[in-house]
């Protein structure tokens, strides 16, 4: 089996006070194998960045266990991970130009100092980083985190405030890095159809788990969206969620077996239609595919 790139535990970090305080995440379990291009997708206050911080090993978990590149001490792997976080962290003194520098400065031996100069080549180069606009930041961070040439990139939100060209480009950047040197990605964001093209595994998290794990073509090739005529039964199949319309009926399903293509009409559904299924039915059993389930315990269900 391929390496795990990130392994969860029965995870759990509560912020506040003991007893009173809010659960971000709880006995949250999955497998992301090496290599993987994978979007990290849920609501607002799903627990997302509190997955990436754990991971980066700026944080550590109240509860569980999580080993990421194999050591169960993220701190310990931090110089092969790189983390472009939501408020992208830069010096706002420095300029362009120093920061790079600094950045090859802090990773000696590993510095990629031809794609960190291409990425952040359209920046000026003497502009100190407070002056740069969101964007702009966004690109001088990506620059020092693919730059650091890291086995593992966590990104929280990267794209969503550069123009579509940019997000374009470096969205090409990293499927280049991940089919060029294996490098695993994580990336979170609420922009499901950019994240449909560009990932190929998903983890869905809400309420501080993971509802849905594993890769994307077989999540949603294990459901489908069937219209045919209210009242007819929908078994064996699990009902993520229906809606009767007169006297038709739309669902979507979780497939148990062949579905009956005589009784009703069958498409796959989009990442983003099973996505809203799932949060408009936060009773529906998660799924993980056995690549992100394997040595997990409790919530492992097989696609
Ligand atoms: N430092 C903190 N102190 C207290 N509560 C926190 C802290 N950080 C996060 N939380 C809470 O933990 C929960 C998970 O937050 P988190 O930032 O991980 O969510 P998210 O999925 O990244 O959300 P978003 O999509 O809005 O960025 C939220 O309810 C949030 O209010």
């Amino acid at each position: 089996m391929t390496e795990a790139a990130i392994e969860a535990h029965g995870l759990g970090r509560t912020y506040g006070r003991r007893g009173g305080g809010h659960r971000a995440l709880h006995d949250c379990s999955f497998r992301l194998p090496a290599g993987r291009v994978c979007a990290l997708v849920g609501p607002n206050g799903a627990g997302k960045s509190t997955l990436l911080n754990l991971a980066a090993g700026l944080d550590r978990p109240g509860a569980g266990s999580l080993a990421v590149l194999g050591s169960t001490e993220p701190a310990d792997v931090r110089d092969r991970v790189a983390y472009v976080a939501q408020d992208k962290p830069l010096y706002p003194q420095l300029t362009v130009a120093d920061t790079l520098w600094a950045g090859a400065e802090l990773n000696p031996g590993r510095w990629d100092r031809a794609t960190a100069d291409r990425i952040a080549g359209p920046l000026p180069q003497g502009a100190r980083v407070r002056t740069l606009s969101g964007g702009q930041r966004t690109r001088l961070a990506l620059a020092l985190a693919l730059g650091k040439r890291p086995e593992l990139m966590l990104l929280d939100e990267p794209m969503a405030d550069l123009d579509p060209l940019a997000r374009h480009e470096l969205m090409g950047v990293l499927m280049a890095e991940t089919a060029e040197h294996g490098t695993t990605i994580v990336m979170s964001s609420h922009i499901l159809t950019e994240l449909e093209g560009a990932c190929d595994y998903l983890l869905f998290v809400d309420g501080g788990r993971v509802r849905l794990g594993g890769e994307a073509e077989d999540i949603t090739s294990a459901h489908a969206l069937l219209t045919g005529q209210a009242g007819r039964d929908l078994a064996p199949h699990t009902v993520v969620e229906s809606r009767t319309t007169g006297r038709q009926l739309t669902a979507l399903v979780r497939k148990e077996g062949p579905v009956d293509t005589a009784a009703w009409s069958v498409t796959q559904p989009s990442l983003e239609e099973l996505l809203l299924a799932h949060l408009r039915s936060p009773e529906a059993p998660p799924l993980l595919t056995p690549s992100a389930s394997a040595g997990v315990r409790a919530e492992g269900v097989s696609a």
